[in-house]
């Protein structure tokens, strides 16, 4: 299953040049305002005609502009989640899920309603109006009626923009269950570098109208061309160590031992953890006397300055990349050098929940 998207459309003023491709799971979109998001996903859902572009999922054809291919919106088979759920206010959340199993062709209706609605925990809802959901509900009904349609692609816009940080964290895990579970392409458009930690299988990082890098989650948020150094972080895979009775869970990552306020993933389980690099500082020596737990001791491999005072200094540590935000002037006050010993330091309350994805890890954490 992949993901193949080739799109070129001029504006005045802004062209948009892009071409990816991308495996199964979730293909995040990420870049600031301005950067394409929306033309692309335009293109995408067939609203928008580009002068050039080839988009495929699977063996789907979409659009091909060379074989003179251009399915009508309607026929796309794509399964929409906006940022506000739209669901029809005057149908109940049964009729709602009904209608989109409307929309899947006879022979495509594999998409069970009662298996989705318990992977969504929509089924105390389903006599009510979308009027008495709270818009986390909302939003899981907006993704089962996406899947019921039998979609080839799921196309999430800015599904979590318009929620609280608590209404996010309940919805977060049905994403991930989402790609985790079902085998439908998922092209999700995000600006918060946490959901592309998260829940990204890859990202496709836009600047002005181009793909600025395309990889892993750890990939492009570590990548200071892509994201900037205010932007950068790191994202270590872990496994669930223990739980502690102090309120803190251990985890285990090729990096070294983590420690964090308590989360809810059981032992043995494979999470991703997203660490800003501007929580991360650096010391030359072993620190001792701090209070942070987190103490890591790695390589310099890379050292980044930034276009203003900042600049990104990564430490490889075993197999993961750990990078620091700090000062240019700090990076000469320190004499750090490529190639040298350096202590990462990560306080422990710096890991909040959001930042702790599970499920799918691309590589298997220690
Ligand atoms: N119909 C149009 N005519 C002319 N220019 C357009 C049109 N649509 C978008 N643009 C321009 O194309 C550029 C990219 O816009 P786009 O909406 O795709 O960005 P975006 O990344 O989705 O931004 P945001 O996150 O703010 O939605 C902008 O400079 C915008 O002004």
């Amino acid at each position: 299953m992949t993901l193949q998207v080739v799109v070129q459309h001029s504006f005045k003023g802004f062209k948009l040049d892009v071409a990816f491709s991308a495996p199964a799971g979730v293909t995040v979109l990420f870049g600031a305002s301005g950067s394409g998001k929306t033309t692309l996903v335009n293109a995408v859902a067939g609203l928008l005609r580009p002068d050039l572009g080839r988009i495929v999922a699977d063996d789907w054809v979409l659009l091909d502009t060379q074989a003179r291919q251009n399915l009508a919106p309607h026929k796309r088979r794509i399964g929409y989640i906006f940022q506000e759920g739209r669901l029809f206010p005057h149908l109940s959340v049964r009729q709602n899920l009904a209608y989109g199993r409307w929309f899947a062709p006879r022979d495509a209706r594999h998409e069970d309603m009662a298996r989705v609605v318990e992977m969504l925990g929509i089924g105390p809802l389903l006599d009510r109006r979308p009027g008495a959901l709270s818009g986390g509900e909302k939003q899981r009904v907006a993704i089962g009626r996406a899947l019921l349609a039998a979609p080839k692609l799921i196309l999430a816009d800015e599904p979590l923009a318009a929620l609280d940080e608590a209404r996010k964290a309940e919805i977060l895990p049905y994403f991930e269950r989402l790609r985790d579970e079902v085998s439908v392409p998922i092209l999700y458009v995000s600006h918060s570098s946490a959901e592309v930690a998260r829940l990204a299988t890859t990202v496709v990082a836009l600047k002005a109208g181009r793909v600025a890098a395309c990889g892993t989650p750890a990939q492009v948020l570590g990548d200071v061309a892509a994201v900037g150094v205010r932007g950068a972080a790191s994202v270590l895979r872990a496994r669930v160590v223990a739980h502690h009775d102090d309120g803190l869970t251990e985890l285990a990552t090729n990096a070294g031992t983590l420690w964090l306020p308590r989360i809810s993933d059981t032992c043995g389980a494979t999470i991703r953890v997203r660490i800003a690099a501007q929580e991360v500082i650096l010391s030359r020596d072993a620190p001792q006397g701090l209070s942070a737990l987190n103490i890591l001791r790695g390589t310099i491999a890379d050292i980044r300055l930034g276009d203003g005072p900042g600049a990104l200094v990564t430490l490889a540590l075993g197999d993961e990349r750990l990078s620091a935000r700090v000062t240019r002037r700090s990076v000469q006050a320190m004499g750090l050098v490529i190639g040298e010993m350096c202590h990462a330091i990560i306080k422990t309350v710096a890991l909040a929940p959001e930042d702790i994805g599970t499920g799918y890890v691309q590589q298997a954490a220690p």
